[in-house]
């Protein structure tokens, strides 16, 4: 998806996350690494970063799995556009500030609306579960 200037993803901001994220089987899956100055209580990891990859890495989750409904599996469509409507976390451990997991997966499609869970770990273990709701934007007329 070039240019992209997203915070979450964008290879173009230089000063976002620059995740990257991938279907693996049924999910889609992101490793990613902290800068030190993500830093929220002493050792761990901010919890609006925590927030922001599970935001964008659902979004993304969403926009992916509209491109396949499609049968589009390899082009980015700019007419199919994604937003983020709500976005309910769960923190349930605090998040080491080392590379962490996010794992998502597309729970359910009504209409426009892509129902997402995704969970941030480290290590193998869930430190913060995050169900997203993706909206598809309707079709510009
Ligand atoms: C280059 C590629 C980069 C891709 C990655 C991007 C990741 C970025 C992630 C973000 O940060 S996105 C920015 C944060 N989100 C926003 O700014 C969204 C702001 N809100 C809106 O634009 C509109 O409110 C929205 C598009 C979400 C809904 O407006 P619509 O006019 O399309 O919705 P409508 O009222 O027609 O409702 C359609 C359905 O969605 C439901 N709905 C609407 N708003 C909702 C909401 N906020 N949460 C959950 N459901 C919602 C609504 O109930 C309804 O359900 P039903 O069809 O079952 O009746």
């Amino acid at each position: 998806m070039r240019p992209n200037g997203c915070f979450g993803c964008g290879q173009d901001n230089p000063y976002g996350l620059q995740i990257e994220s991938h279907w693996e089987g049924d999910e889609v899956v992101c490793q990613w690494t902290p800068k030190e100055y993500m830093i929220g209580p002493p050792n761990y990891l901010y919890g609006g970063i925590s927030a922001s990859l599970i935001d964008c890495h659902s979004v993304n989750t969403a926009l992916s799995y509209a491109h396949k409904k499609v049968g589009n599996d390899d082009k980015y469509d700019r007419s199919i556009q994604m937003v983020t409507g709500s976005m309910n976390l769960r923190y349930i451990k605090p998040v080491p500030m080392r590379e962490v997991e996010l794992r998502a997966t597309v729970e359910k499609v009504e209409g426009r609306k892509y129902f997402i869970k995704t969970e941030l770990q480290s290590d193998g273990i869930t430190c913060v579960r995050g169900d997203v709701v993706a909206i598809q934007l309707k079709a510009a007329q």
